[in-house]
């Protein structure tokens, strides 16, 4: 995949390479020695970090996450600021172009001018990331900020994680995808996913072998409680450009099940899945995160062991359902940033309790075998108000609403619970509130009158020792929670009375099988029943109630009220109503968010396919959706894979449980300029979509030598007598007039007719009017688009001929950003070029 790979570059030349390129790399004898002002030195205002005895301290001695002979060395590491950590696209098709930038560009002239010695690499790649793709660098996020030195390394990675070809994350925090195998055709969800760095890091994996103009067969569903933050991770996972991404805004211990009855399934021949089951599912959980010490110094202060106690139960849940959604014989990863064993271990043992052996804890010590990790715990103890505890037995009657005997390694207490011995207080529940945050924390444990309760200490049955601890101190990173389960049978039928035993605050009813148990939210069985019926849209077969078609999230049925006497938006795909049960006529119509419907105008697609000359083979039918069912006011269509597909449809039928906040690609957009509307095509096609579509249009094409493209991108607009190319401006004046591509020539050679569309292909998205060119990306791709152009054209051997004189003397200086695109008014044509 892609192309114009740097090669190597004596040191000389680097060092021109350096001076002629770059505009911002400068240094005057008046400023400051660089590496002086480089060293790691402790932050001073981490001051918490420096006080013995905090709470934290004696949190982390006491269950010993640290052990005390490492304590200095990890306070110090705690003290030192984080390093920044960044991974490029794997899936990007420039990833070549930046791996062979950062090894031969910024590698060698970082060490040069500002690691000691010219000894240490400044960046370097880790060692456990496969394939190289992911890099350490030794500054701080700080140091690349404030740095004079680096802002030129700085601005490049800025700049490419804008464009979405690297991402910046902390390296602990890459590491939970990698442990769950996932394969191009996988069906992942990503359970708790915003801002969505992981659900990236999903989508590159699934991209990463896929050849240009086709889509992996899996898919990911990103899904996050907090809408806002949903926001977040679509414009974070918007720089991916895919078409096998939705992105869900549900309580993940509720997430719906979409499952068909089998009546429906029998019905429906062609049906391509009945139930939505995943075949990996990544549960990284709120958690108190006390492993984002070195980021947050804050939380020093602000953590407290209840923060850990009030999530426990909702961690158990999350992973619970997680585990219900699985395929038998997927992959699960829990993670959490927080080393609290009450959060970790103790969550990891219960969900092995309560599934019975119908899930087994992964031994993955081969796998990254470069990574260093420690053993989970297999022994813990609870700290609650001042005294610490070692079982359940000896926790006072009046905290067993909040301390729950799936806290303790054993996690016994269901039996004395059984035997009426301590019942659970369901007034202290309400009065404490679920999250058990009763403030005992750091005053408490600071207290000298810290005890502990005399039972012998307790040890879990379980292999918890496969779980993955990773500390700050052993690679320089910050610190993570890491289990990897696999389903291997159905999980196991539970009673209710075993739900209430193992402390939940939440009562459900019924037997039913652990596989729906907390999606249940519904508590009159004939509810039930008649919500079955509405979600189906037809008839159930009263002998075999089919629980899991109930899994309809508690918000779904608070959200109704405000819309539900309207029409439902995609009227034919809503399941049938039944009259006198509007309660339950809910789903599809979720607050706030516009409805998913195909996009079926064949007026439409017909005059897109025609305009552009899209092949036949390249699949629109089912393909297209839009987030607004009036077709005559359609502004967006989106792209979707054929495993979104399949999953819409299956939506359809449940009667749209999911709540989707964002679906597929954005593939063409209204052109609304006065131009835009004569066209012949209403329809431009956006730069997120045109690599995809690229390889299958055969009209509204040209193809562009180094130079013109150059001069497009420098200049924004062109008429069409004034490009070098005299040819090329012809071939301009004489396509349509509206959305066009050009396409960028290879090497020096003229660009050919037909050139074959391959990933490493670069091409950019126009307007023809009625005299000029003029460019539809955005000032910062145009920027990026600039440079990498300049770097091919610095590599590639015999490219001189054809340039003239302006462009090559232009390689080599600061690039202008594209700033003024969006309102800049083509004198002739009165058309703007919108953005993209
Ligand atoms: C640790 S963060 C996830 C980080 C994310 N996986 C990433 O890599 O970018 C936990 C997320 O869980 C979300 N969350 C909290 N409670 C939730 C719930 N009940 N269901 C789903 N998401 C929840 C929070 O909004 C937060 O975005």
């Amino acid at each position: 995949m892609g192309g114009g790979g740097r090669g190597g570059r004596s040191r000389t030349q680097r060092k021109h390479f350096r001076q002629s390129r770059e505009n911002v790399w400068k240094r005057s004898k008046s400023d400051p020695d660089p590496s002086s002002s480089i060293s790691d030195t402790p932050n001073p205002s981490w001051t918490p970090f420096a006080t013995e005895n905090s709470a934290f301290d004696l949190y982390y001695k006491e269950q010993r996450i640290v052990d005390p002979q490492h304590w200095d060395q990890f306070v110090t590491v705690l003290r030192t600021p984080l390093p920044a950590t960044f991974r490029i696209n794997s899936s990007s098709q420039f990833s070549d172009d930046i791996r062979s930038q950062l090894e031969n560009d910024f590698v060698h002239s970082l060490r040069d001018e500002v690691a000691e010695g010219g000894e240490t690499e400044a960046i370097r790649p880790l060692p456990w990331y496969p394939g190289n793709f992911a890099w350490h660098s030794n500054f701080s996020r700080m140091q690349l900020r404030k740095n004079q030195t680096l802002e030129r390394f700085h601005e490049f990675l800025k700049l490419e994680n804008e464009i979405g070809n690297i991402t910046r994350q902390e390296a602990v925090s890459m590491v939970p995808p990698l442990f769950l195998d996932v394969q191009s055709d996988h069906f992942v969800l990503d359970m708790c996913a915003a801002p969505g760095s992981k659900t990236f890091q999903l989508l590159e994996i699934i991209h990463q072998s896929t050849k240009a103009g086709s889509l992996p067969d899996g898919m990911v569903m990103a899904n996050d409680l907090d809408v806002q933050r949903c926001n977040l991770l679509i414009h974070q996972t918007k720089r991916m450009c895919t078409a096998n991404l939705i992105v869900t805004n549900h309580e993940a211990q509720h997430f719906p099940g979409c499952r068909l009855n089998r009546n429906h399934e029998r019905m429906e021949l062609g049906s391509n899945i009945g139930q939505l089951l995943f075949d990996r599912v990544l549960c990284d959980v709120p958690c108190s995160g006390d492993g984002t010490l070195r980021k947050a110094p804050d939380l020093w202060r602000k953590w407290n062991t209840g923060m850990g106690h009030g999530l426990h139960s909702l961690q158990v849940l999350i992973a619970m359902r997680g585990l219900s959604l699985l395929k038998i014989g997927g992959r699960m990863v829990y993670s959490t940033c927080s080393m609290n064993p009450i959060e970790n271990e103790a969550v990891v043992a219960e969900v092995l309790r309560r599934c019975g052996g119908s899930v087994k804890l992964v031994d993955v010590s081969c796998e990254l075998p470069q990574l260093i990790r420690r053993p989970g715990l297999k022994s813990w103890k609870v700290y609650d108000k001042g005294t610490w505890i070692v079982s359940y037995k000896d926790v006072p009657k009046f905290r067993r609403s909040v301390i729950l005997p799936s806290m303790f390694p054993s996690g016994r207490g269901h039996q004395d619970l059984a035997d009426g011995n301590c019942s659970v207080d369901i007034r202290n529940e309400v009065t404490n509130g679920v999250n058990g945050n009763a403030g005992d924390g750091i005053q408490a444990l600071e207290s000298d009158n810290a005890v502990m309760s005399e039972s012998a200490e307790e040890v879990s049955d379980f292999p918890l020792e496969h779980c993955m601890r990773i500390v700050p101190q052993d690679q320089n990173t910050g610190a993570f929670f890491i289990a990897v389960l696999q389903k291997i049978s159905p999980l196991p039928a539970t009673p209710e009375k075993t739900k209430i035993e193992i402390g939940e605050q939440r009562v459900e009813p019924g037997n039913h099988c652990l596989e729906d148990a907390q999606a249940l939210q519904i508590n009159s069985p004939e509810i039930a029943h008649e919500v079955l019926k509405v979600v189906s849209g037809e008839n159930v077969n009263d002998n075999e109630p089919n629980t899991e078609d109930l899994e309809v999230s508690p918000v779904t049925c608070e959200e109704q009220n405000s819309k539900e006497t309207q029409e439902p938006h995609n009227v034919q795909n809503m399941p049938k109503r039944i009259p006198g049960k509007r309660k339950l006529q809910i789903q599809g119509k979720w607050r706030g968010v516009d409805p998913v419907v195909f996009f079926e105008d064949e007026a439409i697609i017909n005059s897109i396919r025609d305009f552009y000359g899209i092949d036949e083979n390249f699949p629109f039918n089912g393909h297209l959706v839009t987030r607004n069912s009036d077709t005559n006011h359609v502004k967006r269509i989106y792209y979707i894979s054929k495993s979104v597909k399949d999953v819409l449809e299956l939506n359809f039928k449940v009667g749209q449980q999911l709540k989707i906040t964002s679906i597929g690609l954005k593939m063409f957009e209204r052109q609304t300029a006065r131009e835009g509307s004569t066209a012949p095509c209403a329809f431009r096609i956006s730069s997120e979509g045109l690599p995809l579509i690229l390889p299958y249009m055969t009209k509204q094409i040209l193809h562009a030598s180094p130079a013109v493209f150059k001069h497009l991108l420098e200049n924004k607009d062109v008429k069409f007598a004034d490009f070098s190319d005299a040819e090329f401006g012809e071939k301009a004046a004489n396509l349509m007039p509206g959305c066009c591509v050009v396409i960028l020539g290879k090497g020096d050679r003229v660009a050919s007719e037909t050139p074959k569309v391959d990933e490493s292909t670069i091409a950019i998205g126009c307007w023809k009017g009625r005299a000029r060119l003029t460019l539809m990306i955005t000032a910062m791709d145009g920027q990026e688009l600039l440079e990498r152009l300049l770097i091919r054209l610095d590599t590639e051997k015999g490219f001189s001929g054809h340039v003239d004189k302006s462009c090559n003397d232009d390689v080599g200086v600061g690039v202008e950003p594209l700033q003024e695109l969006n309102s800049k008014t083509d004198d002739d044509d009165d058309v703007k070029a919108t953005l993209t």
